[in-house]
This record gives structure tokens, C-alpha cells and sequence, in this order.
């Protein structure tokens, strides 16, 4: 209250505390939402349970164009400058936090299906739980204005916190009723011949890479149950960042296998993803499948496209950067991939969102050179990526944080769901096996959203 008063303008208040470590942070998020809340829930359950689940709007930080990373790290900035909360203490992520997501183009998100999920769009919540291992403790936040008075935030506080309710997510229907449709918004076809034009284009010396995503739509019976789409991934894609953003009676749901950015304190990591192979249930297959991934040239190099780039962006703001001369085979639930891990320490202070925005796009998801392959994107694919390949997570008022590159994602929006994937396309690519590539790729969540 003496901040506010002093400075004459609302002041963040944050309080944080330990609770049970019985309390599941996104079950309580998801139980206690209200029709207008916003709500996040960040998990990677392989990470000692690593969860940051969110609810509720303190404030909301949104921008949209180019400077947008910026603009919103500036936002959070001058709200955490001034905020009053209890000494960082506990797992990362606890304490004020700002939690969501930017699209993957600059602009993006401007199709009706995306509305509510703005280019830049962070939300600082009235509530948050942070849990690692056993360790879980809840935040109540809130704006304090000059005329509040301690009962007054006291009682909002307490309010909050009495409505949260501790009922465990609910079950994904096993055998729903009715007809689910799957479409493809584009024909594959035309998915085939984009691949096939950029491979000319590439051959032509226009750029080296670029990566081309494909819609498929799920129209179910009823409508989808973000809650129970997100406790079927976070029990299958363990070693994924699971998350689910809501915006009003939308959500946006994903098992991605991909870290953009963690920033702690000094230490920044990230790794670079690309190149991909089908799994098999015979381990010896399996095993062979990962092998011939590590020995495709075509793979090779369009993974090293992206630890090159990484390594580029991170060197002028680094002591050292670090990375693996050789990359490793990480398998995923469906998929396995070709990943170097790339270490930081930073020279100067630069903060979660901002190590975002100087890698968002890596040549992943974007193109290499990204000047090059920008403008390209949307017309050989012909759709609003939204957040489909953007940045998802959260920073803390120190400015470390984590974020993830959104794929093997989902819109749901009551019985539509709308799913993403894409490829690297490179030289070598072939419009039949990348198309084939996408088909493993919506695998994560076709089965789950198509009864
Ligand atoms: C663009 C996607 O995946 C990227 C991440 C890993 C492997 C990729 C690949 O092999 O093409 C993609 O670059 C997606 O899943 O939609």
C-alpha cells in the first residue's frame, strides 16, 4: 500500500507460500476456471514433475509487430521493477510470474479461429503454483492501488484462493458417440507441390532451408475437453512440454519435444531440433530407424542448419556457447529426432524473453535464411500459423524463465479442433516423404482429439 501511495500507481503484490505436494498445480488450474479466466499450464513431468500452471489476470501484456518480445519484456519489466512480493524462494517459476505465448509470425493469429490468442500475449496471473519434485507452492497476486487498504487485498487474496477447487483432471471419453471428421484443410496434394517448389527454389540458390506446415481439422461429436487432452499427453509425451493456454472458450494444447530458451541467471540453454523418424514397437527397429536418422545426410544437414543458427545468435551475448560436435537421436512417444543441446553464459544480463526473441524462428520452424524464407511461408502454405510454432511459457521477475517452440500442437475450440505440423525442407526433400513426416508428426494428437 505505501508503494502505491507513494508512487501514486497500482503496485504487483505477489505472496507466495508452500502447499502439499499432493496438490496437482494444473488440475486445480483446470478445475478452477471460470467462464473468463485465462489459464496456462506449463509442464515437463520427466523434469522431476516440473509444472507452472496459472489462472486468472492481474494484467495483461500484449503486442503485436516486430518489436513485439520487446515490448511486452518491457511491459513485464516495469511491473516486476516495482512489485513487492515475498524473497525468490522454491522451485523455478515461483513468485510473480508472467505466463503465454507469441505467435509464430510478427502478425500472426489474425484468422477468426485464432481470436483471443494475440501475436504477444503474456498474462500475469492472480494465482500460480509452481512445483518441482515434491517441492509445490502457490502465489496469490494482485494490482494494489493508492486507496487500497490491507484488509481490502487481504480479503481479494483469500477470495481467489478459497475458490480454487483440488479435483483431479478429468478422463479423455475412451469411446465417445457420433462421427468425428477429419479433414485436411488443404489437399495433401497441394502440400506435395508446395514441398516440390520450394525444393526448386532451394536448388536454385534462393535460401537452404525452409519449413512448411500443413491444417487438419478434427470436428467432434461433442465438444473437446481441453483438460482431458492435456492429462492423456502429460501421461504419454513425458519427456515433452506439455502445456495448455486458454483464452476465453478456446485452448491451445501441445506436447512439443522442442526448448526454445531457459535463462538462469547467467545460464542459458536451448537445443537445436530438426530431422525425423518414424518409431517402432521392435526395439531392434527402432534402435536401426534412430541409426540410419544419424547417418541421413539430408537430415544431418538440415539439423545443422538450425545449431548453426542458434550459435550465431547466442555468440554476442555470450562468454561461451557451448554445443556437442555430434548430434544424439531423443525419441518421442511417435517420433525420434535429431537434437543437439546448446549451453550458454551470458556476457550481460539478457532475459528469457528477450534470449526468445533473438532465436524465434530458428530454421526449425522458420527458414534458413529467415529474410529469405519469411515472406514464403505463408504463401507456399496458405495459412495462419498462430501460435503454431511460436514461443510458449513464462518469465519471473527476475527475468529468467523457460520457453518452448509449439508443435505437435491443437486449437480447440468447443467441437473443432484445429492441428499443426510441418518439415524441414531442404535440398534432398522428397514432397512424398515430407508429407508422410507431417502424418507421423499430427500422430501425437490425431488419436487423442478423433475418438
Ligand atoms: C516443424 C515441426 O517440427 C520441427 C522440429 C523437429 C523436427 C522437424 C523436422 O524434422 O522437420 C521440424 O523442423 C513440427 O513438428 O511441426
Amino acid at each position: 500500500m505505501r508503494a502505491a501511495r507513494k508512487s501514486g500507481a497500482p503496485v504487483l503484490l505477489g505472496h507466495t507460500e508452500r502447499v502439499s505436494a499432493d496438490v496437482d498445480p494444473s488440475a486445480v488450474v483446470f478445475a478452477s476456471r471460470g467462464v473468463d479466466d485465462h489459464w496456462f499450464c506449463f509442464e515437463q513431468p520427466d523434469r522431476a514433475g516440473a509444472a507452472l500452471a496459472a489462472l486468472g489476470t492481474v494484467a495483461r501484456l500484449t503486442a503485436s509487430g516486430p518489436a513485439r518480445f520487446k515490448q511486452v519484456a518491457a511491459a513485464w519489466r516495469a511491473l516486476a521493477a516495482t512489485a513487492v512480493s515475498d524473497l525468490p524462494d522454491g522451485p523455478p517459476g515461483a513468485g510473480l510470474v508472467a505466463v503465454g505465448g507469441f505467435a509464430f509470425a510478427p502478425d500472426g493469429g489474425k484468422a477468426p479461429h485464432w481470436a483471443g490468442f494475440e501475436a504477444a500475449d503474456l498474462v500475469v496471473p492472480e494465482v500460480s503454483f509452481a512445483r518441482r519434485g515434491e517441492d509445490v507452492r502457490l502465489t496469490l497476486a494482485a494490482l494494489v492501488g493508492p486507496d487500497d487498504t490491507a484488509e481490502d487485498v487481504a480479503a481479494r487474496l483469500a477470495a481467489r484462493a478459497a475458490g480454487l477447487s483440488l479435483a483431479p483432471l478429468p478422463l479423455l471419453d475412451p469411446a465417445p458417440v457420433g462421427h468425428f471428421r477429419i479433414d485436411s484443410v488443404a489437399p495433401p496434394e497441394h502440400y506435395e507441390a508446395a514441398v516440390a517448389r520450394a525444393v526448386e527454389r532451394i536448388r536454385a540458390g534462393a535460401f537452404e532451408k525452409i519449413v512448411l506446415a500443413r491444417e487438419v481439422t478434427v470436428n467432434a461429436p461433442t465438444a473437446h475437453d481441453a483438460a482431458a487432452v492435456f492429462g492423456v499427453l502429460r501421461s504419454g509425451f513425458e519427456s515433452c512440454y506439455v502445456f495448455c493456454a486458454g483464452r476465453g472458450d478456446a485452448a491451445f494444447v501441445a506436447a512439443s519435444p522442442e526448448l526454445l530458451v531457459r535463462r538462469e541467471g547467467a545460464r542459458a540453454q536451448t537445443v537445436a531440433l530438426a530431422g525425423s523418424t518414424r518409431r517402432s514397437a521392435d526395439p531392434a527397429v527402432d534402435d536401426h530407424l534412430g541409426e540410419q536418422l544419424l547417418r541421413s545426410n539430408k537430415d544431418r544437414e538440415e539439423q545443422a542448419i538450425v545449431v548453426r543458427r542458434i550459435a550465431r545468435a547466442l555468440r554476442p551475448h555470450a562468454v561461451w556457447v557451448a554445443a556437442p560436435d555430434e548430434p544424439e537421436v531423443i525419441k518421442v512417444a511417435n517420433i525420434q529426432h535429431l537434437a543437439t543441446p546448446i549451453r550458454a553464459q551470458l556476457a550481460h544480463p539478457v532475459g528469457a524473453i528477450e534470449l526468445a526473441s533473438l532465436l524465434h524462428p530458428t530454421p526449425a520452424v522458420g527458414g534458413e535464411p529467415h529474410a529469405m524464407a519469411a515472406p514464403l511461408i505463408p504463401a507456399f502454405e496458405g495459412l495462419d500459423r498462430g501460435w503454431y510454432a511460436g514461443a510458449i511459457g513464462w518469465t519471473d521477475a527476475n527475468d529468467d524463465g523457460e520457453f518452448c517452440v509449439a508443435l505437435r500442437c491443437a486449437l480447440l475450440r468447443d467441437t473443432e479442433a484445429r492441428l499443426y505440423a510441418g518439415v524441414g525442407v531442404v535440398r534432398d526433400s522428397d514432397p512424398a516423404s515430407e508429407l508422410n513426416e507431417t502424418e507421423i508428426k499430427l500422430g501425437a494428437l490425431l488419436p487423442i482429439l478423433a475418438g
